[in-house]
């Protein structure tokens, strides 16, 4: 991710729709700099009774009035937040996005230096393939052999709506019709935010909005909702206020059409980027993917244990059947644990490489048993390598891995 990695804090910055507790209260949280209530992680699973009280009427959320000459509805604003687009100016009109957003976080983003810039085109754009996969539903798959660190696809996403469902009065509704009914009208109501969010979206957007996954059909999330939480990813490049919140009920869940299809691994073989200028996500691989292998990205943390990445992965309906999942060891979990923290003894490794090299091969080695190339650490300990075998007076060993990390830096960035 942008993250750069996929690992620890960093990806929980940009994991898909934040991951919600089974049948967790919905507490209402208040946002600091606003007056507003937040319905901030809801439940998931199946909930029973999803009956909504028999005296409550869905509010009618008004749709903009007026249509500009590009085809484009012009901003309005509903409850605190704006309806707005960001238009593909003589680009493609896939490239449109529908924004539900605070008028200064739509500010902050059209005033960042340099916006709008094109999406920035792959030079092969027929390197992946959505289709069928046996058990995860659609997936992405390659098409011919891409090497690490190329960029796969690039696209603006479908829809950016707040994380959280945010109604200025979930307050009142949960003190009116109690915790659990009062959850579902909460529910009920955001479904008709985002109602007018996806009305205002070209047929074509609609179209490949409506048609992606939804595995929350069972905990009271509305057909739209549900969609947003299966396939939303966050950046930490768009949320209201100065600052990021730690439970992220300020942040932006982004809806992608072909980033969506993207199914999880925690072997995974691509990452993204999001860029604020050209208001896109690209993909790229982190390690060379075979043509037909499928693209998979982690939904969860990479460096915890198995069962912490099984309880990250449950609301989003996954089970996952990597080779790490299925082949988990105490002695595979401790790896993953500590992979961070065994890079940190390079400076120690350095001051004696000759009886020092075995343990930066065996972090490499761990690393590759679990399918984390395209780790940080990885090419981190390509480097730690390539410098041992120099001090050791070993220039062919050298050379094999500074050419292994300069593949594995253009996915890394390590600058050295
Ligand atoms: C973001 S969507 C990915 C694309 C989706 N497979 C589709 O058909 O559009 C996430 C959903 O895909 C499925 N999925 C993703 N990764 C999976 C995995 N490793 N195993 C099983 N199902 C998976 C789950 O249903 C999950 O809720």
């Amino acid at each position: 991710m942008k993250r750069g990695f996929l690992n620890s804090t960093k990806a929980r910055k940009q994991a898909l729709y934040p991951a919600s507790a089974p049948s967790q209260v919905t507490a209402p949280v208040a946002c600091p700099n606003q007056q507003v209530q937040l319905a901030y992680k809801p439940r998931y699973g199946k909930v029973e009774n999803r009956e909504l009280p028999k005296d409550y009427t869905p509010s009618s959320v008004p749709m903009s009035d007026c249509m500009q000459s590009n085809g484009v509805y012009k901003d309005h604003a509903v409850k605190g937040l704006t309806f707005t687009t960001i238009a593909s100016d003589g680009g493609p009109a896939g490239d449109n996005t529908e924004l539900l957003l605070e008028a200064p976080t739509k500010q902050k983003i059209v005033s960042t230096p340099g916006f709008l810039k094109p999406v920035p085109r792959p030079s092969d754009s027929a390197c992946y393939a959505v289709r069928s996969t046996p058990d995860m539903g659609l997936g992405c798959f390659a098409t011919r052999a891409i090497e690490a660190g190329e960029i796969i696809f690039a696209e603006r996403p479908l829809l950016v709506v707040p994380a959280a469902c945010r109604l200025g009065n979930s307050s009142q509704i949960i003190a009116r019709y109690g915790i659990h009914q009062g959850n579902l009208v909460v529910l009920a109501e955001w479904e008709k935010v985002l109602e007018v969010a996806v009305a205002r979206m070209t047929e074509e957007n609609r179209t490949a909005f409506m048609a992606l996954a939804n595995n929350h059909k069972e905990d009271g999330s509305g057909p739209i909702l549900g969609i947003v939480r299966t396939n939303g990813y966050t950046t930490d490049k768009i949320f209201d206020g100065p600052v990021r919140l730690a439970n992220s009920a300020n942040m932006y869940s982004l809806i992608l059409k072909i980033g969506s299809r993207v199914n999880h691994s925690c072997r995974p073989n691509v990452a993204y980027d999001f860029d604020l200028v050209s208001f896109s996500f690209s993909f790229k691989a982190l390690k060379d993917i075979a043509a037909g292998e499928q693209l998979f990205y982690s939904y969860c943390d990479v460096n915890v244990s198995a069962s912490v990445r099984r309880s990250q992965l449950a609301p989003y309906g996954v089970v996952c059947k990597c080779l790490s999942c299925i082949n988990a060891t105490p002695v595979s979990d401790k790896i993953r644990m500590e992979f961070e923290n065994r890079i940190g003894n390079t400076a120690k490794w350095m001051m004696d490489p000759g009886a020092n090299i075995h343990h930066a091969l065996k972090l490499r080695q761990d690393l590759i048993d679990e399918g984390l190339e395209g780790q940080r650490t990885y090419a981190c300990c390509l480097y730690a390598i390539s410098m041992m075998y120099m001090a050791m007076g070993e220039p062919i060993q050298q050379q094999i891995f500074q050419n292994e990390f300069e593949k594995y830096n253009h996915v890394a960035k390590l600058r050295v």
